[in-house]
């Protein structure tokens, strides 16, 4: 049964894209269109070519108001700059939300998506898995109940093909558990552990990143004290569990005002 959600996919190709497209498909929503890198050799091709899905007939655009021409709403799981322009370009299309995946904004890029927020019903998440929003609500609990004296550590592993780091995912965690000490994470962030005086600050949040293989993405916050360590944790199994939460994401933002929302906002966390 059809759903009549008309969502177009931005960098189609991608792990993310390839796994949105095949979710819409599957799930009875309508896509709508499709979009890649300026250049990218799937640029011109059929979706169901790209997707492996004969039969499939949609043009991948290199043009975001082309690929956004038909579609209720816009789903971006790309590269920053990539994610910023097509903002830009969706202001003077019929789009009327736009979720968010794509993560390592930096401080002018987060204040481009608040200001773009104004016209549109954005839900940005650097993660859309349910199990991960919930670790992000039980560490900013256990921050608020556990004393200076723990420290908060958030370590993260994925695959070697990983961009950003920390991850989006883990600056959700580190921010969360700075919130339950009542602080800002850009106050309590540690600089990373490296060199001959590099002693951990008390009360200070510290991050590791770890890249290998093909893992699609793990999560631990601990919480240490000299006789006891609490470790919370998170393992994806499968992309699909962010496609999923980016498309009840989609149908949620629909039904909203021009804003900005997280997956708190759509779970009702
Ligand atoms: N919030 C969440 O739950 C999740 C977030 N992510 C985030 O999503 C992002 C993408 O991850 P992933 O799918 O693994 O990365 P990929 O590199 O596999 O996919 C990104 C795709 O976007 C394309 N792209 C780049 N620039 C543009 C553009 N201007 N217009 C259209 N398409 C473009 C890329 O093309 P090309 O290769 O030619 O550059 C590529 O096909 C990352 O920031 C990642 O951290 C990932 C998983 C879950
Ligand atoms: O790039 C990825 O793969 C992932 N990115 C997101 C992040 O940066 O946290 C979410 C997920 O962990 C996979």
């Amino acid at each position: 049964m059809t759903s009549g959600l008309k969502i177009a996919i931005a960098g189609v190709a991608g792990r993310m894209g390839r796994q949105l497209a095949n979710a819409v498909i599957d799930g009875g929503q309508i896509m709508a269109g499709a979009s890649e890198a300026p250049g990218s050799p799937h640029v011109g091709k059929e979706l169901g070519e790209v997707l492996g899905r004969p039969g499939l007939s949609l043009a991948v655009s290199e043009s975001v108001e082309d690929a956004a021409r038909k579609a209720d709403v816009w789903i971006d799981f790309t590269a920053p700059n990539a994610t910023l322009a097509a903002l830009a370009a969706l202001r003077k299309t019929n789009v009327q939300a736009v979720i968010i995946g794509t993560t390592g904004f930096d401080a002018a890029g987060e204040a481009e998506i608040a200001e773009v927020a104004g016209d549109l019903a954005i839900v940005k998440a650097g993660n859309f898995s349910l199990g991960v929003n919930l670790l992000c609500a039980l560490t900013r609990r256990a921050a608020e109940s556990l004393g200076e004296d723990w420290d908060i550590e958030v370590l993260e592993t994925h695959h070697r093909r990983k961009v950003d780091a920390p991850s989006g995912t883990a600056l959700m965690l580190g921010d969360a558990a700075a919130r339950g000490r009542g602080a800002d994470l850009k106050t309590l962030r540690s600089p990373p552990y490296d060199g001959p005086d590099a002693r951990r600050e008390p009360g200070k949040i510290g991050f590791a990143v770890r890249r290998s293989g093909d893992v699609i993405g793990e999560h631990e916050v601990t919480f240490g004290s000299d006789m006891e360590i609490l470790s919370l944790s998170h393992t994806a199994l499968d992309r699909a569990v962010f496609a999923n939460g980016a498309i009840a994401a989609a149908r949620w933002a629909l039904r909203q005002p021009p804003g900005l929302y997280d997956m708190n906002d759509v779970l009702g966390l």
